[in-house]
């Protein structure tokens, strides 16, 4: 391990990222990811480090097990030996990024004294930029189009919605976005919030009756970027404030840029004014990446551990395409099994063989990766919720109430495994790939205006995750 590189470190960031790697391989995966994973470190108006957890019951649970621990890792690699407090979200607000040691990507990132400022850094992360995007096949239009988006140039499309299964770079391309668009024009004031911010937000201000603060905190936004609307589905007050801030932005001139994990359209919780709201603009879809985005981004993160000094440099070639392999689910788990491996190995990684990085990951990832959700799985319950055999979904039969399952069933591959086209196809009693792209496409282009297979599509989508 680097101690010599980690002792100098500055930036709080990154100090927070190697001290949490390191906690990990302590702590083991469970606790990691419930308390320290979702934490981050922030400075309070008085400017002390805070390290802010997401609830109250987390804060207590790393103060009783963590802090100790977390104080020894944060003090040995702290070049500035600054002391870190432990609170929780609810405790300090909305407060702002921690201060980065060198060149600062965008203005709001610094200490910041009045909340306006707070609203606009809170929540994005200095990581997540287009220098540290991967483009793929699968998410080559999106990426273009938040480049243009954040470009600022005329006559482009708003709002922008970005949808695509969770863990597949929503969060990184809003934030990357809202990062650009900063640096590009320093004096605009860029708004990025979580939709379930913009609720407790609300609600909070409700209470508070600090409403016409809440409001124009939004409402002067040159950009507003809203992260997971799909988090406001069912709550009509709400969906109401939303509605009338993004008309107000809109009519201004202001430009929009939102994401979900599925279309505008399908968002069957969203009252229909606003649901067609958000689709009135340009909606990109994002894909979940294929093997080889997937081995870039494992490389890119590497890459970023090594400048580091977490580990002494890249696995081979066979190590990396296992891990790659092993691991299902997104982006996100394919980031915790790098995460896990890199601590588990730290200076042996590059010369780790295939057996023993089996073994490490074993090890560490006793908590279990996320399910694996297979065509097998769909298929069944595609069939139960229609009252078909699932041997009829696998026919040749064409009659709408079998090809219209059959059709939903084949989006939900795609939408819920990594499975291409032709695989899927192979699959559904050896179609060819074209029937599966038409059927995948059909329900796309039906969702929106079809209101019984959006809830459909939903309601499998819930059952299958569990
Ligand atoms: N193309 C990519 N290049 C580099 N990193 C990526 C890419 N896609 C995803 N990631 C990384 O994977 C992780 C998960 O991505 P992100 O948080 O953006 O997902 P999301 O689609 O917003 O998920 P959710 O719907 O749960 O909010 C992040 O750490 C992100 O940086």
């Amino acid at each position: 391990m680097g101690n010599a590189v980690a002792a100098s470190l500055t930036d709080p960031d990154r100090i927070w990222t190697e001290a949490a790697l390191r906690l990990r391989g302590e702590i083991g995966e469970g606790p990691y990811s419930s308390y320290i994973a979702p934490s981050a470190v922030r400075v309070d108006a008085a400017g002390q480090l805070v390290l802010v957890t997401p609830t109250a019951y987390a804060r207590d649970w790393v103060r009783r097990n963590a802090q100790r621990r977390i104080n020894e890792l944060w003090l040995g690699l702290d070049g500035l030996n600054r002391r870190l407090d432990v609170r929780c979200r609810a405790e300090v607000g909305q407060l702002a990024a921690a201060p980065q040691s060198g060149a600062t990507p965008v203005a709001t990132v610094q200490p910041v004294a009045d909340s306006a400022r707070a609203v606009r850094a809170a929540g994005l992360q200095p990581r997540l930029t287009f220098d540290s995007f991967v483009e793929g096949p699968g998410n080559a239009f999106a990426l273009s189009m938040a480049r243009q988006a954040a470009s600022w140039i005329d006559g482009h499309f708003n709002p922008i919605f970005f949808c695509g299964p969770y863990g597949n770079g929503k969060t990184h391309l809003l934030n990357a976005i809202a990062w650009e668009a900063q640096r590009l024009r320093p004096d605009a004031k860029v708004v990025y919030l979580t939709a379930e911010r913009f609720l407790s937000t609300f609600q909070r201000a409700l209470q508070d009756r600090a409403m016409a603060a809440f409001k124009e905190s939004l409402r002067s936004a040159d950009m507003l970027l809203l992260d997971d609307v799909q988090f406001v589905g069912g709550k009509a007050a709400t969906q109401e404030e939303l509605l009338s801030t993004l008309t107000a932005l809109i009519e201004d001139g202001a430009r929009i840029v939102l994401s979900a994990d599925r279309p505008p359209m399908a968002l069957t919780d969203v009252e229909p004014r606003l649901r067609s709201h958000l689709a009135s603009g340009l909606t990109c879809p994002i894909e979940p990446g294929d093997r080889t985005l997937k081995l870039s981004v494992a490389r890119q993160r590497l890459d970023a551990l090594i400048r580091l000094g977490v580990v002494d440099g890249q696995p081979a070639d066979p190590v990396l395409e296992q891990l790659v392999d092993r691991t299902s689910g997104s982006m996100r788990e394919l980031e915790g099994a790098v995460n896990t491996l890199a601590a588990a190995a730290g200076a042996r990684l590059s010369s780790l063989s295939i057996d023993e990085a089996k073994a490490l990951l074993g090890a560490t990832q006793r908590g279990g990766p996320e399910r694996r959700i297979t065509v097998d799985e769909i298929q069944k319950a595609t069939a139960e919720h229609f009252n078909l055999r699932q041997a009829d979904l696998l026919s040749e039969r064409r009659t709408r109430a079998i090809a219209r399952p059959r059709q939903i069933a084949m989006y939900l591959c795609k939408q819920l495994t990594t499975r291409s086209y032709p695989d899927i196809g192979r699959r559904f009693g050896g179609r060819d790939h074209t029937t599966v792209l038409h059927g995948v496409r059909k329900i796309e282009e039906l969702m929106p205006k079809d209101d019984q297979i959006a809830k459909d599509v939903e309601a499998l989508i819930r059952k299958l995750r569990g």
